[in-house]
């Protein structure tokens, strides 16, 4: 790694960088090699601690300024970021093996617009005037306090700006632990904060694996905890966080449907697919990993597929050209590779991909199966890696009620030249990111979560105001009380 990409140390606290190698050593592997790159050192208690009284105290006066001049830090903070592109996403394919034709647009980019879209909510964040004759109330829109944010692995960078962002706006304090998997990003955007002008404490960042960010979750000095993990991991933080009334989000995983009818632009609906299933390795938490393809299409449709995923350019994720990367870990190509081999043995056909390349890295090809049935573990199950299950379908209604049969909800996709079926069939799908003739599109401006096991609360736009700050409500008298005695 180049020096300017290089974090110096392993947590960010107080306005800087901290080291306490007492914690438990964790290295950071380059998925395309499997050489250790780094390596962090896992937040002691101590560390904690000191996490937690800084973003305790710099929380009051942050409070305190105005929006404006929040704001402005979170826009100069996205400038900042927007100049440094290139390190940040050569760091972000260091972290994450995802090439870097992919990071060099939806990472640091997709990071730099929470910045600079929250930054430029922050001074109209406002509460309301209610009159009630000559009374009124009046209600001020006021931070939460302390919020912790938790991260996946996948998208390191983006995740901490869609959760510092909209917390910062609102006046809040934030400590974030990244995923013990891709440490080193959320690193560089405390720094990049830093440099931006919020004060010492603001945003804090500490590592650590699941025993750290419980010891986040748990402490009563935190008001609200954003996780974005999967169902399991969601499951233990929100009961955590519910016996101590905290406020949450949570942004877990997927196994959303993507729609295909007979009528669809096959080279869109395939490019959908591709988008879908296979960006980022496949390791994205919307993809439409249940691909249900109307019957009079199907085999065209994967005939196109298959044809078009052979063309995918896999190799060094630094190489410009490269637009497939390796899977982030060993562990999680293995648990892929399970998932491909059950796909096989419970009689699912392999149209394309299925191995795991002869090079060094975590690299699995994208690997696409058809004729495959609901009931088989690669329909029911989150994969997280590069595998798409292609079902067929004969009927509109009978698609929805497949569609929906399915404990999550985050994302779900319709391919249709009938708009009018596009948005019946869209209202009908129980999910709460969609698309109508596209595919995971997450831009800033638009509410992003999911409903049913996916998750609670949203991300990103005005929606993500809601649930960073409370309102105060203030009765106000004019006259004299009144009272019985
Ligand atoms: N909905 C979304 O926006 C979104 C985005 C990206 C990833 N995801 C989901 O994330 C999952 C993959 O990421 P992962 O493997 O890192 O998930 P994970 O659940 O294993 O870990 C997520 C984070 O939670 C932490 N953690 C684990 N146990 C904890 C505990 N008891 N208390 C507090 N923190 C704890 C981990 O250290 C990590 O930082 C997939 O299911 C994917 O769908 C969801
Ligand atoms: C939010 N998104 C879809 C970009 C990444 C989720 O894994």
């Amino acid at each position: 790694m180049s020096y300017e990409t290089q974090p110096t140390a392993s947590h960010y606290v107080n306005g800087a960088y901290l080291e306490d190698s007492a914690g438990a050593a964790i290295p950071v592997i380059y998925p395309a090699t499997g050489a250790e790159i780094a390596r962090v050192h896992a937040a002691t208690p101590a560390v904690v601690e000191a996490a937690l009284s800084a973003a305790v105290e710099a929380q009051t006066l942050w409070a305190e300024m105005t929006g404006r001049a929040r704001g402005r830090v979170l826009t100069d903070a996205a400038r900042i970021m927007r100049e440094r592109n290139r390190a940040l996403s050569e760091l972000e394919t260091w972290d994450t093996g995802k090439p870097l034709q992919e990071t060099l647009v939806a990472d640091a980019t997709s990071a730099a617009d929470a910045l600079e879209y929250f930054g430029g909510l922050a001074a109209s964040l406002t509460g309301e005037h209610i009159q009630l004759g000559e009374d009124w109330v009046y209600t001020r829109r006021e931070p939460l306090g302390v919020c912790v944010g938790i991260g996946a692995w996948n998208y390191p960078t983006q995740i901490s700006c869609w959760k510092g962002a909209p917390a910062l706006a609102c006046g809040n304090a934030m400590v974030f632990k990244p995923s013990e998997t891709t440490p080193l990003c959320a690193l560089k955007v405390a720094e990049i904060l830093t440099e931006a002008g919020a004060p010492a404490g603001v945003f804090n960042v500490v590592q650590g694996m699941g025993e750290v960010g419980s010891l986040l979750v748990t402490d009563p000095r935190v008001a609200k905890v954003s996780l974005t993990g999967s169902v399991p991991t969601g499951r233990k933080v929100y009961a955590a966080a519910a016996a101590e009334m905290k406020h949450v989000t949570m942004e877990l995983g997927g196994k959303s449907p993507l729609v295909v009818f007979d009528d669809a632009d096959l080279e869109n609906a395939v490019s959908g697919a591709i988008n879908g299933n296979f960006y980022s390795s496949g390791q994205v938490c919307s993809n439409g990993t249940r691909v249900f393809v109307q019957r009079g299409i199907k085999e065209a449709f994967l005939a196109r597929l298959a044809e078009r995923v052979k063309s995918a350019v896999i190799g060094d994720p630094m190489d410009e050209a490269t637009n497939f990367g390796p899977m982030v870990s060993q562990r999680q190509m293995e648990i892929v590779q399970r998932y491909i081999e059950k796909g096989i043995a419970e009689g699912a056909r392999l149209v394309a991909g299925g191995k795991r390349l002869e090079r060094e890295g975590f690299y699995l090809e994208p690997t696409v199966f058809a004729d495959v049935t609901d009931g088989m573990t690669i329909a029911m199950e989150e994969i997280f890696g590069p595998v798409m299950a292609v079902l067929d379908f004969e009927t509109e209604d009978e698609v929805i009620a497949r569609a929906n049969d399915t404990a999550f909800g985050l994302s779900a996709g319709v391919f249709t030249r009938d708009l009018s079926r596009g948005h019946r069939v869209i209202g009908k799908l129980r999910a709460g990111s969609c698309f109508i003739n596209s595919y995971n599109d997450a831009p800033v401006e638009a509410p992003f979560g999911g409903v049913k096991a996916s998750g609670v609360g949203r991300e990103n736009s005005k929606a993500a105001i809601e649930h960073y700050s409370q309102l105060k409500s203030v009765y106000v008298r004019m006259g004299d009380v009144e009272a019985p005695y």
